[in-house]
């Protein structure tokens, strides 16, 4: 196998992760994307520079996750470039609950397999969703960020020969109505602090009415999105969280009185709220709603998914 000469650019979306009540397994592609452009080098070193999100913040050695990523992609490919060059322009923002850390690893995967002639033919599309939703711990924001669109994504039960537990991913329809408002606050939190505040077990009235409300949101999302309110009622995550993210709940809770169906994005902060068209009248006003220094974007829904440029 040889490597392709020249750089390559790959881009991929931000993602919502748990949509309220389909946690760890249900996603949406939102069409704010980074930009990764990668290229083999013939001499050896490690050249790694960022503009945009985590700029003087992320590490820019073999620590990052892209780099982390792309090493992983090169190990099952069996094939380690010689020297590297990383340029990542980061518009999703980092720990805000957008799945910027997803983004960096499938970006990273399909960026080493495409610097990779014929990558494809060794680490295949099934091998390379499993690898990222390994590295990343749980499936929901890999899913969308490789697929695009709305995804369903869990673990497989574990196999009786004790072999590795395996993800699936299935794709599921979008009416193309549906838009988001997301209002991001200022302070992010990381998802794997936020996670160590959920409770080892819940009780099995919450898991019932869970499991309705997850059962609607793929009803609602596919062709009923004025069912997206109730669809969109969590029994699992949120309120457990709280504490980390008092006034992201507050809005939360403010926007649903009103009837908005509105969540925390995946483990928060950023607050999501479904919508029909980006430049209707309903983000309009939903966008007036957000809170004084926090950002404000009305994204559509991302069909594509990672994409080689
Ligand atoms: N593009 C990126 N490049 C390097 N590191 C990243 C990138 N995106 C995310 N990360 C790492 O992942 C962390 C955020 O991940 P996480 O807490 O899961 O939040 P989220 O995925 O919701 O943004 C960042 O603080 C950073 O360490
Ligand atoms: N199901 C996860 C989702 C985390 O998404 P992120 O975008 O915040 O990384 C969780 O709720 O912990």
């Amino acid at each position: 196998m040889t490597f392709v000469e020249g750089p390559v650019t790959v881009t991929v979306p931000a993602t919502s992760a748990n949509l309220g009540p389909g946690y760890d397994s249900l996603g949406l592609a939102l069409d704010l994307r980074d930009e990764l452009t990668g290229e083999i080098l013939t001499s050896e070193g490690l050249e790694v520079t960022v503009e945009g999100a985590g700029e003087g913040s992320v590490p820019l050695d073999e620590s990052h996750l892209v780099v982390r990523s792309m090493r992983a992609a090169f190990e099952v490919i069996g094939k380690q470039p010689p020297g590297l060059r990383l340029h990542c322009r980061n518009r999703i923002p980092h720990a805000r609950g957008m799945g910027s850390s997803s983004a960096a690893i499938i970006g990273g995967l399909v960026l080493a397999r495409a610097l990779v002639a014929g990558g494809e033919l060794i680490l295949d599309d099934d091998t390379l969703f499993r690898t990222a939703a390994e590295i990343e711990g749980h499936p929901d924001n890999v899913a969308p960020a490789f697929y695009g669109g709305f995804t369903i994504a869990g673990e497989d039960d574990a196999s009786p020969t004790g072999s590795a537990t395996h993800c699936f991913a299935v794709r599921t329809a979008v009416d193309p109505r549906i838009s988001v408002v997301v209002f991001v606050p200022v302070v992010g939190v990381e998802t794997k602090t936020v996670r160590g505040l959920l409770p080892e077990t819940v009780p099995h009235a919450d898991a019932a009415a869970d499991a309705g409300r997850s059962a609607l949101l793929v009803a609602a999302l596919s062709d009923a999105p004025e069912h997206l309110y109730r669809a969109t009622r969590d029994f699992l995550h949120q309120e457990y969280r709280r504490p980390a993210m008092p006034e992201s709940l507050a809005l939360v809770d403010e926007l649903r009185a009103d009837g908005v169906a509105a969540i925390v994005s995946g483990a928060g902060p950023t607050v999501l709220a479904f919508s029909s068209g980006v430049e209707s009248a309903e983000t309009t006003k939903l966008a007036a709603r957000c809170p004084a220094g926090w950002t404000c974007h009305s994204l559509n829904v991302d069909i594509d998914g990672v994409r080689i440029l």
